[in-house]
């Protein structure tokens, strides 16, 4: 007999699932029909039933039966829903209620539409963090403000494959996790997925950590970070759903490449409205401005020329552009374009003064400092335009009083009737034209005021700031000296002859934006998260943080694999130090990826860093230990790897990789792989989408964050072989990618720094 069938509660658990799938199937289709129709579909349902429990019984089911309204949402989940409505049970006697509540968890809830008894309990419920959480025995959670502690009986997971129940566990913590062991040994599918059923203890709690609070995550790499990251927005979103909209949070992401990647698990996971989006897709729409960008290509550069004299300048000046320096120097910047706008004038209409210059400033520099400088402006336009309207019959009154008083005194004085007439006359027409005069002030007056303001474009502003090297040292308060401030500027102009603009260059933009003239309401993500993070610059984190103006940042990445950190971080106290000090932060250490012969070998690399990063521990799954593979050449090599690739197909795997150092060696071996190959392939560039039955050919700095089966790291005229930094980075995130096994393939081990 199958081992399913010897879990005592097997059939039981059969009529729930049975039951659960038809009372879903009843909701729908009520929500599809007619709302009135709910008691005549659960009769048509479960009238053929003879296995309700008393509790659910026939009669009770349609006593007070009756339909509320579903969102499209929560009918779209449901129907999602239907093929495995849940994947663990767990059962707690609450200390103050007399009763055992047996908990169905599955990805949306489902109430019971007679009781409002909950048939399933959302993953993201408060309650179900017992599952996560806690071990049999006493246990405590944590609802809105109140706590419950209780005893938990029983944790059980389903194995439910297309609404039918293969198999029951029941487990506690010290029972090794199988599900977790099986989900990690399944072949991958070359997309992430939701991972709800085998989340984690430690994992878990970075998903529900403090909503309230930024989070920074130094996990290793297939920690689970991005799906963590994903899973936490969903959570978020659960928690919030009467607060924010899923539009109002954001993915930044480190290309559309990765978008595409992790886009399998967000309808999944209900995130799909969530934006998504690259830093440099995100601030150009900030901006509003059709840039033309540079190629991000220093890296390669880097690799590829690293002893020139022109790719080190590139390289450190983006380490510049990217440091707390040009937080001084934008700071500096900005108070002296708000100095600039200081009027030189009071605010006149004819003689009469209607606002002082102090005044003006005041409001300017004060009151409105929560504005942008040019919003300021527009304000402080319709300010004075509110004072003149309210001005305006005074001063028509007064001029006319003027010359009235004027004139008669003149009729009084009466000796020359002549004269008098004549000096009447005159005043008339005085006033006549004045009054005259003053019409056309009230038009003009405030636009020729504001006119003094300069009208600058953000393009120039920025470009100002590298017209001049001595006034760029100054700004920095001395901590850019006259020397480098020469030379940023002269690298600066150059790219800007060439009305190219780099990466590096969007961050400093983005600050300047915000505070000159502000970032587009709809842009203003509410809640970010950031994967790869090690890989941004402290300006860029800083001006995101700025611009957003909030700093609800999830914040996931690793040190270990910070391959741009010419311009990124190498450490995370200064992110927490200067930018997220509310921040909670914490470090995955596991490794779930893959087996423990990939991971101890990818370990040898981290002990070559000049940081100390701690071994990254695996889960114990076991598989065989990397190979060397003494490679070909010309169509012989192709026949090599194709065979590779056949016979870990035979064992039943999916997904494939030749990852190559650089594009360049990508290109040669995609060269020949369209003169030889038998199987399909593809080479992956930033904007492309992941096939998935093809074989990938990836350099390995574009692999950052993907996943395959079986993972061949090819040399052909490129090497890891220099120990620097870079390298062994490039080659520790080439060799944290695949799930099952890794090769070489080279002309000789040490093609491979550890080979
Ligand atoms: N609790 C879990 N249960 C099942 N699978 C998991 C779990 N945690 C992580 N995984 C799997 O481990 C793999 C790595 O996860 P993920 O890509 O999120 O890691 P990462 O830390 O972002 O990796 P990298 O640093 O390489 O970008 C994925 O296949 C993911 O599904």
């Amino acid at each position: 007999m199958p081992s399913e069938f010897e879990h005592p509660d097997f059939q039981q658990e059969t009529q729930r699932l049975e039951f659960t799938k038809r009372y879903i199937d009843v909701v729908i289709k009520t929500s599809e029909s007619s709302k009135d129709k709910f008691q005549e579909n659960m009769k048509e349902a479960f009238e053929d039933v003879d296995w309700l429990e008393s509790s659910l019984s026939y009669s009770s089911l349609l006593t007070n039966a009756r339909f509320f309204e579903m969102s499209k949402d929560e009918l779209k989940q449901l129907k999602k829903a239907r093929k495995k409505p849940y994947f663990a049970r767990i059962d707690f006697l609450r200390e103050d209620l007399n009763e055992k509540e047996i908990l169905y968890i599955g990805k949306t809830s489902l109430y019971s539409r007679e009781n409002q008894e909950q048939i399933i309990v959302d993953w993201r419920s408060p309650i179900a963090n017992l599952y996560y959480e806690g071990r049999l025995g006493e246990v405590q959670y944590h609802s809105y403000e109140e706590s419950f502690t209780g005893h938990l009986s029983l944790k059980r997971q389903y194995m439910i494959e297309d609404g039918i129940l293969d198999e029951i566990r029941d487990i506690d913590l010290t029972t090794t996790d199988e599900l977790l062991q099986e989900s990690l040994s399944k072949s991958s599918s070359n997309r992430l997925t939701e991972i709800i059923s085998t989340i984690q203890e430690e994992q878990n709690k970075i998903i529900r950590a403090d909503l309230n609070k930024p989070i920074i995550v130094q996990g290793a790499a297939g920690s689970g970070k991005t799906t963590i990251a994903l899973h936490r927005i969903s959570y978020f979103i659960y928690q919030y759903k009467e607060n924010f909209a899923p539009e109002q949070l954001m993915i930044l992401a480190p290309s559309r490449l990765f978008i595409d990647y992790i886009s399998e698990a967000l309808p999944e996971l209900g995130v799909e409205r969530v934006r998504q989006t690259t830093f440099q897709e995100y601030v150009l729409a900030c901006l509003g401005e059709d840039l033309k960008m540079a190629d991000d290509s220093k890296l390669v550069n880097l690799l590829e020329d690293h002893g020139s004299e022109e790719v080190n300048l590139a390289a450190w000046a983006s380490s510049i552009k990217g440091s707390p320096v040009f937080q001084t120097i934008l700071t500096n910047y900005l108070k002296e374009i708000y100095n600039s706008f200081c009027p030189s004038d009071d605010f006149m209409v004819d003689k009469f003064r209607l606002f002082s210059h102090k005044k003006f400033f005041q409001l300017f520099l004060e009151d409105y400092n929560y504005l942008p400088l040019y919003r300021r402006l527009e304000k402080l336009k319709a300010v004075l335009q509110n004072d003149l309207a309210k001005k305006k019959k005074n001063i028509i009154k007064k001029i006319e009083t003027y010359y009235d008083e004027r004139i008669e005194r003149a009729l009084n004085r009466g000796k020359d009737p002549e004269k008098r007439r004549q000096y009447v006359s005159d005043a008339l027409d005085k006033k006549a034209a004045r009054l005259e005069e003053l019409k056309k002030s009230f038009r003009t007056a405030v636009p020729k005021y504001m006119k003094q303001f300069p009208k600058k474009s953000l393009i120039r502003y920025y470009k100002d700031l590298f017209e001049d090297s001595n006034r760029l040292s100054r700004l920095s308060g001395g901590k850019l000296p006259l020397k480098d401030a020469d030379l940023l500027c002269e690298y600066c102009r150059k790219l800007f002859r060439k009305k190219v603009y780099e990466r590096e260059d969007l961050a400093l933009m983005l600050y300047l934006q915000e505070s000159l003239f502000g970032i587009p309401k709809e842009l203003k993500a509410k809640n970010i998260v950031i994967d790869e993070a090690q890989d941004y610059s402290f300006m860029e984190l800083l001006s995101l943080k700025k611009s957003l103006d909030t700093d609800m940042f999830t914040l996931v990445g690793d040190l270990a694999q910070g391959i741009h950190s010419y311009r990124g971080l190498t450490s995370w106290q200064e992110v927490l130090d200067f930018i997220f000090p509310r921040a909670t932060y914490t470090e995955l250490q596991k490794s779930y990826r893959t087996t423990v012969e990939i991971m101890e070998k990818a370990n040898e690399l981290l002990k070559l860093l000049p940081y100390s990063f701690p071994e990254v521990e695996p889960v114990v799954r076991h598989g065989k230990s990397p190979e060397f593979i003494k490679r070909e050449n010309g169509h012989r090599l192709v026949q090599q790897l194709e065979e590779q690739v056949i016979s870990l197909k035979k064992e039943d795997y999916k997904t494939f990789a030749v990852i190559g150092k650089t594009m360049k060696d990508c290109l040669l071996i995609h060269g020949l792989f369209k003169k030889h190959a038998k199987l399909p392939f593809k080479l992956l560039q930033e904007q492309e989408s992941i096939p998935k039955d093809e074989i990938v050919i990836v350099p390995s700095y574009l692999a950052k964050g993907l996943e395959f089966d079986g993972v061949i790291i090819l040399s052909l005229e490129e090497e890891f072989s220099i120990k620097s930094e870079l390298d062994i980075k490039l080659l520790y995130v080439a060799m944290t990618r695949p799930l099952h096994r890794l090769y070489f393939y080279g002309m000789e081990r040490n093609n491979f720094i550890i080979g």
